[in-house]
């Protein structure tokens, strides 16, 4: 498990994890799959979520898969997928510093490089995918 990233790997690295540069502030896309045990279990696409917190690590994986298989976009996926309400700008936070967004959240956006997207990120509003653009 890369501890700047929580990004895992079955191979051994072949170097250190590189710590990343310090920002103030980056641009980031997300694509949010919400459980039956967030604090708001309802979207834009669903009106009462029920699907339990495995169900969605395993929906969010597989949109992983796809992303990194190059078979679709980042912010298609989100547009279509997501459960957050910026699912209408495919995704997109804007900018943002540290102290704005929930601390795994910001951990793991901080913790990437740019153009480089996490693992699964879990927060209190479900189970997210981070790409930051800068
Ligand atoms: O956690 C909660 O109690 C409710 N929220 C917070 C929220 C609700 C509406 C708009 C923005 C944030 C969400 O569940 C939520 N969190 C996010 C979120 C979380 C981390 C980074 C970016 C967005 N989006 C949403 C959403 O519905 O659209």
């Amino acid at each position: 498990m890369n501890k700047y990233n929580q990004k895992s790997v079955w191979e051994r690295p072949t170097e250190p994890a590189k710590r990343p540069d310090k920002p103030e502030s980056v641009q980031c896309f997300h694509l949010l799959v919400k459980h039956s045990d967030v604090r708001r279990p309802s979207s834009w696409r669903e009106e009462r979520i029920t699907r339990s917190r495995e169900e969605a690590l395993k929906i969010l994986k597989g949109y992983e898969k796809q992303i990194l298989d190059g078979e679709v976009k980042f912010e298609d996926l989100a547009r279509h997928y997501s459960d957050c309400s910026s699912a209408k700008r495919g995704g997109d936070l804007g900018s943002f510093t540290r102290g704005q967004m929930q601390k795994p959240f910001e951990d793991a956006a901080f913790g990437l490089s740019p153009g480089e997207m996490s693992g699964p990120v879990n927060t209190d509003s479900g189970i997210h995918l981070i790409l930051r653009i800068v």
